[in-house]
């Protein structure tokens, strides 16, 4: 399969907890990620399709767009624990990598493309990656 990718940055602060919880017993679960940090974090972004005749499955630059404006733009030195998203579940990069999947799957197919993978690194060695279900 022919594939392009785009890789993306940006800084965040979050904390791991569950809601319900005291601090201590997250403490206990999360360790000292438990507490208020921080990561500047890597995205790439996956995506597949046919070869149009200008040679691109999608011009970088659209690809990067629609990533800024959905993603960059509410990411970028937030809080993430604000949003709505991780309300109800922690700010993990498994839970940050299947809810950018939902998000740019349909803006990805409404362009004639399918995103193929959705990866985020936390630390330069600990990453999640999302594939669509086969
Ligand atoms: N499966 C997951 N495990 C952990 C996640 C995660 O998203 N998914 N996240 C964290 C924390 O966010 C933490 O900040 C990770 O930072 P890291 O530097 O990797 O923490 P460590 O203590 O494990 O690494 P050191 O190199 O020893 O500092 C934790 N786990
Ligand atoms: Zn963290």
């Amino acid at each position: 399969m022919l594939t392009i990718t785009r890789e993306f940055r940006f800084d965040a602060a979050h904390r791991l907890f569950l809601n319900g919880l005291t601090d201590r017993e997250n403490r206990d679960i999360f360790g000292q990620c438990s507490k208020l940090h921080g990561h500047t974090y890597r995205l790439r972004v996956t995506v597949s399709g046919r070869v149009h005749p200008n040679g691109m499955i999608l011009d970088f630059t659209d690809l990067k767009q629609i990533v800024d404006e959905k993603i960059i733009a509410r990411y970028d030195h937030a809080f993430l624990n604000e949003w709505d998203e991780y309300r109800d579940q922690p700010t993990t990069v498994e839970n940050m990598c299947l809810h950018i999947f939902k998000v740019l799957f349909p803006c990805f197919e409404a362009l004639g493309a399918v995103l193929t993978r959705v990866q985020i690194c936390e630390t330069p060695d600990a990453w999640a990656t999302v594939t669509p279900d086969v």
